[in-house]
This record gives C-alpha cells, sequence and structure tokens, in this order.
C-alpha cells in the first residue's frame, strides 16, 4: 500500500480529518524548506504538498506568487526540490506530494520527471493544468512506480467531469472550494458543500478542500464536509509577516507557521466535525 492510502486509512481509523500544508519549495532558500517540511510533520500535518515555483502560474493568487518569486529568486530549481524531497524522506515517512504546472515536468521529460520523483521518494504528483484528457499517459507512467497522480475538481465541472474524475481518481481527489485562485478568504463557500455532495453521489475516495482556508474557523467548517484540508497561503502569509517584522529571524517564522499547523490540526481531531461528513 502506497503512503497516501494508507494515512487516510489510518486518519480513518482514528477518526481524524487530513491536514495538507502546501509549501512553496525554496521560500526563502531550500534549507528553510526543507527544515519546514520535517517541523511541519512534527506539528500535526499528515501530507504534504511540495510546490514547484513556476514564473507563470494559472491559479495562484498573490501570497503563492510572491513565494514563487522569492523561491525563484533564490535560484530553486527542480533537481534542487528532488534532493530537497530525498533529504526530507530520510527523516519522515509522511506523503509528498509535488505541486507543479505541467510545463517544468513536460520539459524535462514525463518519465525522467517521474523517476527522480520515485528516487526520492515522492508519492505523488498535483498537476492542476493538465487535462483530464491527457492525463492517461502521465497516470500510467506513475503507477509503474506506485505513485498516485491526484485529480482536482472544480465548482464549474460537469457531471460528465465529475463522474470521469472520480473513475480515474487515485489518493484523493483535491476539491477546490471556489471559483478563483488561491489565497487565504473569510469563509468557506457553500460551493464547496455542493462539490463535496457531488463527488459523494460518485465515489468513497477521500476528498480534501482547498483554496481559501485562512484559519481555524473555516478548516473546521471545510472539515466537516470533506476528508482533509488543504493550507497553503495563510501558512505562507503568517510566516511572510514574521519574516517582515522579524527579518531575518528564520526560526521564529518557521515556529509561527508550525504553531499555525498544529492549531489546525486541533480542529481536525475534534469529533463533531468528523461526524458530519459521513463517508461511511
Ligand atoms: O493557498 P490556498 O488558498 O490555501 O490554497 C492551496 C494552494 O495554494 C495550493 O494547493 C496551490 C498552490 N498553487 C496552486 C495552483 C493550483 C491549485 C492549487 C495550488
Amino acid at each position: 500500500m502506497n503512503r497516501i492510502d494508507y494515512i487516510f486509512g489510518e486518519l480513518d481509523r482514528k477518526k481524524e480529518k487530513a491536514l495538507i500544508p502546501y509549501v512553496c519549495c525554496g521560500d526563502p532558500t531550500v534549507a528553510f524548506t526543507e527544515e519546514l517540511v520535517v517541523k511541519l510533520a512534527e506539528s500535526g500535518a499528515d501530507l504534504i504538498e511540495l510546490g514547484v515555483p513556476y514564473s507563470d502560474p494559472v491559479a495562484d493568487g498573490p501570497t503563492v506568487q510572491k513565494a514563487s518569486v522569492r523561491a525563484l529568486a533564490g535560484k530553486i530549481t527542480l533537481d534542487k526540490i528532488f534532493s530537497l524531497a530525498a533529504r526530507v524522506r530520510q527523516k519522515t515517512q509522511i506523503p509528498l506530494l509535488i505541486m507543479t504546472y505541467y510545463n517544468p515536468v513536460y520539459v524535462m521529460g514525463v518519465d525522467h520527471f517521474i523517476e527522480q520523483g520515485r528516487a526520492a521518494g515522492v508519492d505523488g504528483l498535483i498537476i492542476p493544468d493538465l487535462p483530464l484528457e491527457e492525463a492517461g499517459p502521465v497516470q500510467e507512467a506513475l503507477e509503474k512506480k506506485g505513485m498516485n497522480l491526484i485529480f482536482l475538481a472544480t465548482p464549474t465541472s460537469t457531471s460528465d467531469r465529475l463522474k470521469k474524475i472520480a473513475r480515474l481518481a487515485q489518493g484523493f481527489i483535491y476539491c477546490v472550494s471556489v471559483t478563483g485562485v488561491t489565497g487565504a478568504r473569510q469563509d468557506i463557500s457553500d460551493q464547496l458543500s455542493l462539490l463535496v455532495k457531488r463527488l459523494r453521489q460518485e465515489t468513497r475516495i477521500p476528498l480534501a478542500a482547498g483554496f481559501g482556508i485562512s484559519g481555524p474557523e473555516n478548516a473546521r467548517k471545510a472539515a466537516a464536509l470533506a476528508d482533509g484540508v488543504i493550507v497553503g497561503s495563510a501558512l505562507i502569509d503568517r510566516m511572510e509577516q514574521s519574516l517582515t517584522q522579524h527579518p531575518e529571524d528564520y526560526h521564529r517564522a518557521m515556529k509561527e507557521g508550525c504553531s499555525f499547523v498544529k492549531t489546525l490540526k486541533s480542529e481536525l481531531r475534534r469529533g463533531e466535525a468528523v461526524q458530519l461528513a459521513g463517508r461511511f
């Protein structure tokens, strides 16, 4: 069994929801990301999204864009990200997902990219701009290495599309909770609840909600609907603020990030959120 299925099985047994932080690799340095990922795992994160910074993003909101600019300024590369993943893998068994636009995969070559990921102990890929219709070869290549392709479903996906996603999905489905770009928001929209209901009619695979989760309150709401939550911008915002107030105090920024993740996870351990989900 791969690490993704294993962790969702464990969470189900413990009646907990998954917390999936997104980190932007190399923001502000590779060493920071490396230590951060290990500490997030110790702070209650269940899976980690390792974001590949990209200069021409499609769905990144301002926070993720700024993080990517910082990482690119620090000369982050795919090779550095694979070796970062490999070093993290020496220290923790947390499932690692590489989140990247398709272009870097295409340029490196699908097989080579996947082989590098496998060697580094990566468990799956999330490729938001890879259309379902063209995902077949990538998914097959991943499958051969025991890795998963995580699909995204959005509030605007048609029923036909949701059916296809449900049929092909592995690991979990990334439920985009809003129409728009990434970034912390005040509240969880009704769109998420509808999307989850629609997907639930098609599949029992775990559903993780992302886009706009900004704190304990709306993490709990999202977790009441889905099996897990993905948090990117809100985590990056906290560390960025800390670094603005205390320049170069990386240790402090990392601590802030970890205590945020601890707070979020404690909401996802609460029984009431779990009962509402009704996966089984
Ligand atoms: O930042 P948010 O609103 O918490 O959402 C997670 C998101 O940042 C992360 O999963 C992500 C970063 N870039 C993306 C591009 C497409 C889809 C998702 C993403």
